[in-house]
């Protein structure tokens, strides 16, 4: 008998059958992953499957952007601080490295991926590593070999090695032929950026992984993301990121999109937390597995009204980016995030002045520190 037969018929008897209660749908022995790097026949034999009572060991990929290590900080508090660990390919300065685990990892190094995966014993993972629309746009075959071939990796390692798998979506999944104000769930995706194709690509292999082989992936897709202590990546949304900054620095700001440019945005701490409660959903409750979420939409004009409010002399200015304008203006309006808040009760704190009082009130300490230095 052909030995990944054999393989299959002794692995069937280990993992018992649904009458035991312990049963759980697993890749087949021989997975046919997508990555060059072939996977083993017995792979699933060294993998550890997360059992409810443990707490989970985690790996966030691409660590080390706007979003990553907030995420590992939330996870820590949660988890443990050696239960969680960042990575990225760019060295982390030293308050990153000294607040807990951290190690190199290119997830186009399929190898490397696996290795890490199997010496940290990991069983959740965080799949962070990405380039934004607007860098995207400027470099299309990197962006296409991040964010699809190294997806790629993370779903075969995520499938052999039995893992709960968080991919973060976009408000970029959606093109100008979707419905804009509001967008559901399921509608229409034909993106215009490399960003928004690699991120439909995204949601459909893990969908597929899911349905397939029993991957439990899970994905949200996150609005424009607002936070005060990291910087954005290249994206569309930035500008609402960079106001607050100069608003308190230089008392003006030029917006490089249109100011009647509507779009979905949140504050990173109801991002992070989202992302956190739809991993400790219970499956049972998930009636997808991508889900938007939203918490508010604006305008520039909008941003700078309440900036005002603030900053008495604040003046904004616009100088148009027509690579991000166009984006923006293919991109949803209006997020409709009603199946999250039924399925898993999502529900965001932060709306537009509360977003617009931490941020300024975090940079205004920030400048007032540097102030007196
Ligand atoms: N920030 C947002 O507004 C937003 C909105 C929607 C979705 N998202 C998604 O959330 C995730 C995190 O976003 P972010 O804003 O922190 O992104 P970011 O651009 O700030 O960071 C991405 C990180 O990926 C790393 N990276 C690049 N190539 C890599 C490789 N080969 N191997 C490993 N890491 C690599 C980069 O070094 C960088 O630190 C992304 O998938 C993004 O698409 C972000
Ligand atoms: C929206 C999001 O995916 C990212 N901030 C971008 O603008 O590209």
């Amino acid at each position: 008998m052909p030995v990944t037969r054999l393989l299959r018929q002794v692995a069937g008897q280990m993992l018992g059958s649904p009458a035991c209660g312990c049963w759980t749908a697993t890749p087949p022995l021989q997975f046919l992953g997508t990555s060059p790097q072939q996977i083993p026949a017995d792979a699933s034999f060294h993998s550890t499957s997360f059992s409810g009572t443990d707490q989970p060991r985690v790996l966030i990929t691409g660590g080390l952007g706007q979003l990553g290590v907030g995420l590992a900080n939330l996870l820590r508090k949660r988890f443990g601080k050696d239960n969680v660990i960042l990575s990225d390919i760019r060295k982390p300065p030293d308050h990153i490295f000294h607040s807990g685990p951290f190690i190199y990892s290119d997830i186009l190094d399929y190898k490397n991926l696996r290795e890490i995966v199997v010496n940290n014993r990991i069983t959740w993972l965080f799949h962070y590593s990405a380039l934004l629309s607007a860098v995207g746009e400027a470099n299309v075959s990197l962006a296409r070999a991040v964010n699809i071939t190294g997806l790629h990796n993370v779903l075969d390692v995520a499938a052999e090695h039995n893992l709960r798998l968080f991919v973060p979506s976009t408000i970029g999944a959606f093109g100008p032929t979707s419905p804009r104000n509001p967008t559901p769930d399921l509608c229409v995706q034909r993106p215009r950026t490399i960003y928004g194709v690699s991120k439909v690509h995204a949601e459909l292999m893990g969908e597929y992984y899911h349905h397939r082989y029993g991957l439990d992936f899970r994905c949200l897709r996150y609005p424009g993301i607002i936070s005060a202590d990291s910087q954005p990546g290249g994206g569309t949304t930035d500008y609402a990121v960079q106001i607050f900054h100069d608003a308190l620095k230089n008392g003006k700001f030029e917006c490089n999109l249109k100011p009647s440019t509507s779009l979905p945005m949140m504050y990173i701490d109801d991002c992070l937390r989202a992302t956190l409660e739809v991993m400790e959903a219970p499956a049972e409750s998930l009636s997808m597995r991508t889900y938007n979420i939203n918490a508010m939409s604006f305008t520039p004009e909008d941003l700078a009204q309440e900036v005002l409010k603030h900053v008495p002399k604040f003046q904004i200015t616009y100088n148009v980016d027509s690579v991000r304008q166009a984006i923006a203006d293919s991109w949803p309006m209006n997020f409709d995030d009603s199946n999250a808040r039924k399925d898993w009760g999502w529900k965001h704190d932060f709306d537009l002045p509360e977003l617009v009082t931490t941020m300024l009130n975090f940079h205004g300490s920030d400048t007032r520190v540097a102030q007196a230095n």
